[in-house]
């Protein structure tokens, strides 16, 4: 166990740092009475007096929330042969009367409070050196601690993992927290990597990967990122499951990054493709649970994975020139315009410069798309038959632009994402011809063949999840990707993605086009890939499919105890060798190991007894979602009134829960109870069926409780 720190009460600089503390509070207060002070914003005239006395307010609305508690962290900093104290908050805030500003975390000198390293660099390229980081626990305006982190005489004191350990004994939330205060060297290093590099982020569960998710997406918010700074509003961050999404996004406010669109990927690529009508569906998921079949759910499974496949984006890129090539085969235009002063001229394309226009086109792929691109290529050749200055030109594209547009139109003529998209799926021979030198004939195979022939199709119009990835390239190709800004698309400031070993190579290399180069931040874990079929096979697949990426490792898993951890652990290393957690050593209640009733009754039990440890929110984890629905019913006989969440429409709202492992993931609870935890439910041959149980057994922070029938499963007797 780590040397934990003496009681902080003690600490000899208490006294010091607690004026300096009321200080700052009192400059702070100052500083916003001086901003809502009207009289003292007068500007040269009225509106300039009016927009400084609003911009005034708004710093002090900003700074307001903030004065409760201004920092959390002190520096001593040696730096130009002076040795100053450096404070560290969630908010940047400037004393221009005295000592008492302080740093916001996401700035670059901010970060050298949980780095390991002591030396810096200013911008300027003064040396300096960190001699003391010191955390300082400060709630509604009085200092309630101070705990030395590290220390120049006695090095590291333990100070941070006793402040850590703390901060993870409290209760689970129903929404996501922010870590600011307790982030971790190797978390911060990952989080503040160079921007502008896609970043992919491997991490056990519980290791903060969806906390780093929104931290960088913070850090990428801060006017010292310059040219990479995001906009809250221009970036994107997608989740599994809307359960996922409503719950990690209640922390945006407290990050500032309200505007953030927090979506899934197949919600995103509906509402892109004006699919929000159509019912998403995911047979092959179906198929894989429920068929008892092996041959039929490995030949869905290739079926999903071909779909998903990169050499997609090349089959359809093949599909749409064809298709283009016969519709222009015949094609030419001719017009006469006025030009200014009154003379005419024609203007022509004829059939062989059309399509030599159009193939210059094609061989450049263009990211905003063929239609905007061969439109202005049109418009390009046919203007510089005339010659004319700016302002005639203008005249002249003026009387073009009816004509531009219709035959732009008749060059993608029948050309529709979704209709050509299911057109290239269904026909044997459209296949063929865009798969010629692309795809092997067994992969055509797999293609043309129907594993899913047997699992129902919903009634209402559908759309399949593992097809959407190629209607948003055909998308992606004619029109372009990225966000809608009123009639314009722009490419996103950031996406990041969670879960993201969930993503097909297709779906990257889409989404890529969709947002400014090097913007990519991926988070997952290999061992809760509990979609394989229509996501990558490893990260490497995930780096090539973004081109470049860095590839960063999170090590160390935070949200359980020793217990908890030791046991989720144990069903990784089953399927992944390298699976072995590493996790806080934090000490907990025993594993609750139950059998020998019912498993509502038994589940019951362990509800209750968790209640009595003082656990609020406790959630029981079924292996299926019409356990889950049975389960809650049967509890109530059991005096137990549980929630059950088995849609992703329903909302998370804490307390007792009954839901489905896929929907459990990445949420968390002060409890957890495996329902069914047996080999009957999870079956010990199957490496997926481990997956599961692993996602189920490390959902729990304080308590965790594993309940069967007869028999526990053998990983977990
Ligand atoms: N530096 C930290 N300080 C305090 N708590 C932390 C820190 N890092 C992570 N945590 C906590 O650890 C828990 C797990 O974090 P998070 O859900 O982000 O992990 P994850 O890697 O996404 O997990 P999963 O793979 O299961 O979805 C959360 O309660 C989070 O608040």
């Amino acid at each position: 166990m780590t040397q934990l720190a003496a009681p902080p009460i003690h600490h000899p600089d208490f006294e010091a740092e607690a004026a300096h503390l009321s200080g700052t509070v009192s400059a702070m207060l100052q500083q916003i009475d001086a901003w809502e002070d009207r009289s003292r914003t007068n500007g040269a005239d009225l509106e300039t007096s009016l927009v400084m006395q609003d911009t005034a307010e708004e710093h002090a609305a900003t700074l307001s929330p903030h004065v409760h508690k201004p920092y959390f962290g002190a520096l001593m900093v040696r730096i130009a042969g002076k040795t100053q104290p450096l404070y560290v908050g969630n908010h940047a805030f400037k004393d221009l009367k005295g000592p008492h500003s302080v740093l916001s975390w996401e700035s670059e000198v901010g970060g050298l409070f949980y780095a390991q390293t002591l030396p810096w660099q200013t911008p300027r390229g003064l040396s300096g050196t960190v001699l003391r980081r010191r955390q300082l626990d400060v709630q509604d305006k009085t200092l309630h601690g101070v705990t030395d982190l590290y220390d120049a005489e006695t090095g590291e004191t333990g100070g941070r993992e006793a402040v850590l350990l703390k901060r993870l004994s409290e209760a689970a939330t129903a929404g996501m927290r922010n870590v600011v205060e307790t982030l971790q060297p190797e978390q911060n290093e990952i989080l503040r990597a160079s921007a502008g590099v896609h970043l992919c982020i491997q991490g056990p569960a519980g290791s903060g990967k969806t906390t780093m998710l929104y931290h960088r997406l913070a850090w990428l918010l801060h006017p010292e990122r310059r040219e990479h700074r995001a906009r809250p509003e221009a970036c994107m961050v997608l989740m599994p499951n809307q359960v996922l999404a409503r719950y990690s996004a209640r922390i945006l406010p407290s990050l500032h990054l309200e505007g953030v669109t927090v979506t899934t990927p197949e919600a995103w690529a509906t509402s892109f493709l004006g699919l929000e009508k159509l019912e998403i569906v995911d047979r092959t998921l179906t198929l894989l649970l429920t068929d008892a079949s092996k041959a039929r759910r490995k030949a869905a499974w290739r079926k999903a994975r071909a779909l998903g496949d990169l050499s997609m984006l090349r089959v359809v890129r093949q599909y749409l020139h064809q298709r283009i090539r016969a519709n222009i085969a015949s094609l030419k235009y001719l017009a006469d315009v006025s030009l200014p002063g009154g003379s005419k001229a024609t203007l022509t394309l004829d059939t062989p410069a059309l399509q030599a226009l159009v193939e210059t086109v094609l061989a450049r792929d263009p990211l905003e798309g063929l239609r905007i691109a061969v439109r202005h290529q049109i418009e390009e050749a046919l203007l510089a038959q005339v010659r004319l200055d700016e302002d005639e030109l203008a005249t002249v594209r003026r009387q073009l632009r009816a004509d531009i547009t219709q035959l732009t139109g008749k060059v993608v003529t029948g050309l529709l994402p979704v209709l050509s998209a299911r057109q290239l799926l269904s026909d044997e021979a459209t296949l063929r011809r865009a798969a010629t030198g692309i795809l092997p004939e067994r992969t055509l195979q797999v293609l043309l063949s129907d594993p899913l022939a047997a699992v129902a199709r919903p009634r209402r119009s559908y759309a399949d999840v593992t097809e959407l990835p190629v209607m948003l390239a055909m998308a992606a190709l004619l029109d372009g990707l990225g966000r809608r800004v009123g009639r314009e698309l722009e490419l996103y400031d950031h996406l990041a993605l969670d879960e993201a070993q969930d993503y097909s190579p297709l779906l990257y290399a889409l989404l890529i086009r969709a947002t400014r180069k090097g913007h990519i931040t991926a988070l997952g874990d290999k061992n809760q890939g509990i979609h394989g079929y229509k996501g990558v096979a490893d990260f490497g697949e995930m780096q090539a499919a973004l081109g470049s990426a860095r590839l960063m490792t999170l090590s160390r898993t935070y949200r359980s105890t020793r217990q908890i951890t030791e046991l989720s652990s144990k069903v990784a290393q089953t399927y992944n060798r390298t699976g072995a957690v590493v996790g806080v050593d934090r000490d907990g209640e025993a594993v609750l190991r139950l059998t020998g009733d019912t498993v509502a009754a038994l589940c019951a039990q362990a509800v209750k007894a968790m209640q009595q440890a003082g656990h609020v929110n406790i959630a029981v984890v079924t292996r299926r979602v019409s356990d889950a629905e049975q389960l809650a019913a049967d509890l109530q006989c059991h005096d137990v009134d549980a929630q059950a969440i088995v849609n992703e429409q329903a909302r998370y709202q804490g307390q007792v829960v009954v839901m489905p492992v896929n929907l459990a993931k990445g949420l968390e609870f002060d409890g957890c109870i495996v329902a069914g935890a047996d080999a009957a439910h999870y079956d010990p041959a199957v490496e997926y069926e481990a997956r599961l149980l692993y996602v189920s057994t490390s959902r729990g922070m304080h308590a965790l409780a594993v309940v069967a029938e007869e028999e526990l499963h053998p990983l977990l007797s």
